[in-house]
């Protein structure tokens, strides 16, 4: 892994890359492994680029098709980018390092290309050869960089000859590999330890958590998986897809981060109980309400993704009813219980989306507590008296959570906090706070997505 402190040290400054070794030829025929590189470049400058609007997932779909990339080189085209992003703080560092101009922040086509290259050198089992020459033959296709091949290829054949030195180097990925404002923002709302703990979760990535309706001891059995305190199983082999494990096809599980998992069972849903999941889709949370016997009303502003839900309760026999309108304009009954996993900065998915990071912006959190907030009004009015209400979100941020809900309970003084109690949550009173909200986060033991969520009770 490089480091970002070892790049900007005088050491890095004092040899800069000189263009002296050859520049590969480049022969005009396919060659083996540069369409999934260039998929990851495409998606990889596409966020650079104009970042906030898109998340990595529909990047990648579309580089990949315009690349022509499917089934594994699809899946190296995503641990290239996904390596990326998860250090493209070092990356920066290490490059601008070896870089004499320094690295040009306008041009993310150039950016990307090192970057991409860089991360398959130092992350990837990637011979460096290949990572470099096709990296080269990538820039040479392309009118806007070909006069920096020569430029790439040094570069790039520096940062494999020091790669040892850059992974050795001492780092801080809260220093070195976490933007600015999010940095400010953990170490006030965590204190500077945890948030150094935070940030070294997000270099690696996430389990793989299945969510079981029935027969858990059995399930982790058959998938040599360990059964979490809050009643989760964790897969211990991911190598294989989750699609050819046993169970799947039949319908018996689905893949939930185990914090993802927790806010549906807080409802405590009964049979035949109208239940709304106001914002539904793929759909995680609808099968767990489903699973239970309540009659979900699955609502969400996505067409696209609510296909996704329909799909994936069909494959596990579940039913709701599925409605593709934006919540805020909902015209139903009063419900029994009412789940509401709000929109948010995914803050806490970064593990699993470490473009995130980079992509998000202070302007975006502000924009989303006030979506938040009005989707949490909403959500209000469609509670029967007497009724329950769940509100979470996958962000580590404040404003997005305990604010949130605190502002909510000063607006509808009909409503009270139920806290969470820890034989909820299997016993984990650690994942509580002292006002009863669940704040989970990929730091902890068990490590899991950054969950908040808080039980609200409308009085009778
Ligand atoms: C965090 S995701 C939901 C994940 C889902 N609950 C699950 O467990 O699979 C948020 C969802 O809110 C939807 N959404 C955003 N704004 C909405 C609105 N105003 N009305 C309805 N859905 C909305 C998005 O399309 C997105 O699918």
């Amino acid at each position: 892994m490089a480091s970002g402190r070892n790049a900007r040290s005088p050491g890095g400054r004092k040899a800069r890359a000189r263009i002296p070794e050859p520049v590969p030829e480049i022969v005009d025929e396919p060659v083996a492994g540069l369409a999934p590189r260039r998929a990851a470049l495409e998606a990889v400058a596409e966020l650079l680029g104009q970042g906030r609007a898109l998340a990595l997932d529909d990047a990648l779909a579309g580089a990949g098709a315009r690349a022509g990339v499917a089934g594994p080189d699809a899946a190296l085209a995503r641990a290239i980018a996904t390596a990326t992003f998860r250090r493209l703080g070092f990356l920066k560092a290490a490059l601008a390092a070896r870089l004499a101009e320094g690295l040009p922040e306008d041009e993310p086509r150039f950016l990307a290309l090192l970057a991409t290259g860089a991360a398959q050198i130092l992350d990837l089992s990637v011979p460096d050869h290949a990572a470099v020459d096709l990296a080269v033959r990538l820039a040479k296709a392309e009118p806007r960089l070909r006069h920096r091949a020569g430029l790439v290829n040094a570069v790039l054949r520096r940062i494999a000859r020091e790669a040892e030195e850059i992974r050795a180097a001492e780092t801080n990925p809260l220093a070195d590999n976490t933007p600015d404002w999010l940095r400010q923002r953990w170490i006030a709302a965590y204190g500077r330890e945890s948030a150094e703990r935070i940030a070294r979760a997000h270099l690696s990535g996430a389990a793989i958590d299945i969510t079981v309706p029935a027969g858990a001891d059995r399930w982790a059995d058959m998938l040599a998986a360990v059964l979490l305190p809050t009643g989760s199983l964790r897969l211990s082999d991911t190598r294989t897809p989750v699609a050819e494990l046993p169970g799947f096809v039949e319908g018996a599980w689905w893949v939930q981060d185990a914090a993802a998992a927790i806010p549906a069972r807080l409802l405590h849903v009964r049979p035949n109980e109208r239940v709304a999941d106001l914002c539904a889709a793929p759909g995680g949370k609808t099968a767990q309400l489903a699973a239970a016997g309540a009659a979900v009303t699955a609502v969400d502003r996505s067409g696209p993704r609510l296909r996704r839900l329909s799909e994936n309760l069909g494959r596990l026999s579940l039913e709701a009813k599925i409605v593709v309108a934006d919540a805020l304009d909902l015209d139903e009954p009063p419900f029994d219980a009412v789940l509401l996993d709000a929109p948010c900065s995914a803050t806490g998915t970064i593990r699993r989306h470490p473009d995130v990071a980079w992509t998000k912006s202070e302007a975006d959190i502000g924009r989303l507590v006030a979506l938040q907030e009005r989707l949490l009004d909403k959500a209000a009015d469609l509670l029967k008296p007497g009724g329950r209400l769940v509100y979470c979100t996958c962000s580590l941020e404040r404003e997005e959570g305990e604010e949130q809900v605190a502002r909510f309970l000063d607006r509808h003084p009909d409503f009270a906090l139920d806290p969470v109690r820890p034989d909820e949550i299997g016993g984990l009173s650690g994942l509580i706070d002292a006002a009863g909200h669940l704040r989970t986060l990929p730091s902890g033991e068990p490590a899991m997505d950054g969950f908040f969520a808080s039980r609200l009770l409308k009085r009778a």
